[in-house]
Formats: C-alpha cells, structure tokens, sequence
C-alpha cells in the first residue's frame, strides 16, 4: 500500500508548524523522519493519520482518500504507534492488544477464535507472551511502548506511522523493534531520532527542518556531515560502523 501526502499545511494559532511538506511511501517502504526537536514531525504525523485537520493537504492510502474516509475505514488499513501512551484506565496486556482488532468488528460483537489467534502471534512478535495478563499501567514505559506495537499488529494494517517508536526502549528493544516493524513487510513512515538506526533500517529519509522538507533520499544521499550541521547545529562526521557495516556517526558542539 502507497502512501502519498501532498501540500500538507498546518497552522496552530497564527504558527505555520507545517509547510507545504510532500512525501510518498512507496509499497512495502520504511520511510524515515528525521530532523530536530521541534521542527514539526509529531505535527506532521497527526495530519497525516487524521489526528489534527490540516489547513491544506491531500492524503492518500492508494485510492484510498484518508482525509475524508471514516475512521473505522481507515483503521482497517492505517495502524498509528503515537509518542504518547498514556490511559487513567486499567487493562491486561490481552485485553489491550485485542483493542486492536476493533476496528475489524462490528458494534457489540464479541472476539472470535481468530481474533484471539491473531493477538497471541502479536504478543509473540513483540515479546510479550509472558506479560499477557499483567495490568498494563503497572508495566514500565518500554515495555507499554511494545504493548502499543502489538496492539498495532493486532490490528494488521497494511500501512503503519511510528511516532518515534523507540522512545523508552533500551538498545536491545529498540533494535528488535525496528526489526519487528521491518519484518511486516508493509509500508511504514516513521519519525526517529537515532540517525544510526534511521540509516539501517530506512530505505528512504525526509529530513525536516522548520516545517519543510529540506532534504529526502536515500540515507546516504540524505545522511551527510553537511546536512546533519545544518539540521541540529552539531559538528559531524559520518564513518562505517564497525559492528553493523551500516553509516556512523560522530557528534560533537
Ligand atoms: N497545540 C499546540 N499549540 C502550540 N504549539 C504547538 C502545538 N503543537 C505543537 N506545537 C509546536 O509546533 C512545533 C512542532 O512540534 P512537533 O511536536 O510537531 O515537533 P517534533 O518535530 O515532533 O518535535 P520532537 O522531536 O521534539 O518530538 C513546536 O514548536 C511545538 O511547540
């Protein structure tokens, strides 16, 4: 599934957050966002996946316009991991993840042998399986990040957005993360931080900086010292990483 925003714009009182910003998502492509704090890419996200309404903008799912589809109906294709995973309510682990069949159901009606199927083959690709009935307010912010994975799983989108995904996960998890998303095999946009793993496991990167696109590619064309001073303010040199062969890099002010 293709992924195609056009002319995206949005405004938050008299701040223009996002401006005019394009980006395709070809099928089966992980897509990174990358640029600094505060340079628009959670604004950008929410518009995308109909969190926030934007000024001007198209969004497009294959033919599907996201915009102006129901949220049921875009549910069944659009899974969203967000940066913020907060509830004042109390679930399991389970019961959780089975939230993420709901849009797949009809009004009332009661989970089915392959719901239940499905949600354990989520807990199982994101680790899970022995946190099935713990509370989920009682587990650590990494491990409700990989909760909201596999409830996303659960949902089998056949195009998913990331909100830095990888926030409160330690190295290992943040790896097997990426991995998992990877391992789909569907289309993916997602806003990351760590320009190591943006260079891995991205196949092609827009770079943004207040509120525009001010680079996109591949990570190598994208991944220069140049750009990355130009982005965060840093010194920078790129080397290969010894223990992936994938891009490094070293920072400094
Ligand atoms: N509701 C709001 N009201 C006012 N300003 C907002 C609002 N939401 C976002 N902003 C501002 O818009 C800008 C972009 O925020 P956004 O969260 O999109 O950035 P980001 O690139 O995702 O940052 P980070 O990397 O820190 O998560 C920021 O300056 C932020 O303060």
């Amino acid at each position: 599934m293709e992924l195609t925003a056009k002319g995206m714009e949005v405004r938050i009182g008299k701040k223009e957050i996002v401006k005019n910003v394009s980006l395709l998502v070809k099928n089966q492509q992980f897509v990174g966002l990358i640029g600094p704090n505060g340079c628009g890419k959670s604004t950008l996200l929410k518009s995308i996946y109909k969190s926030l309404v934007p000024q001007k903008g198209t969004v497009f799912l294959d033919d599907m316009d996201v915009l102006k589809t129901s949220e049921k109906k875009v549910s069944q294709r659009l899974g969203v991991v967000g940066q913020f995973n907060e509830m004042n309510f109390d679930l399991t682990v389970g019961q959780m993840v089975m939230l993420g069949r709901t849009p797949h159901k009809k009004l009332l009606e009661s989970d089915k042998r392959e719901d239940y199927a499905i949600v354990e083959e989520a807990l199982a690709r994101t680790n899970l399986l022995d946190y099935k009935d713990r509370s989920f307010l009682s587990l650590s912010g990494g491990e409700k990040q990989r909760v909201i994975l596999a409830r996303t799983i659960a949902q089998q989108p056949k195009f998913m957005i990331l909100d830095e995904p990888t926030n409160h996960l330690d190295i290992r998890y943040q790896l097997e993360i990426l991995s998992c998303v990877k391992g789909l095999n569907i289309g993916v946009l997602a806003a990351l931080h760590d320009l190591e793993m943006a260079a891995y496991y991205c196949d092609y990167l827009y770079a943004i900086k207040n509120g525009e696109v001010y680079a996109h590619g591949t990570p190598e064309q994208v991944l220069t010292p140049e750009t990355i001073e130009s982005l965060y303010q840093v010194k920078c040199q790129t080397y290969i990483n010894p223990v992936t062969n994938g891009l490094g890099f070293a920072f400094g002010i």
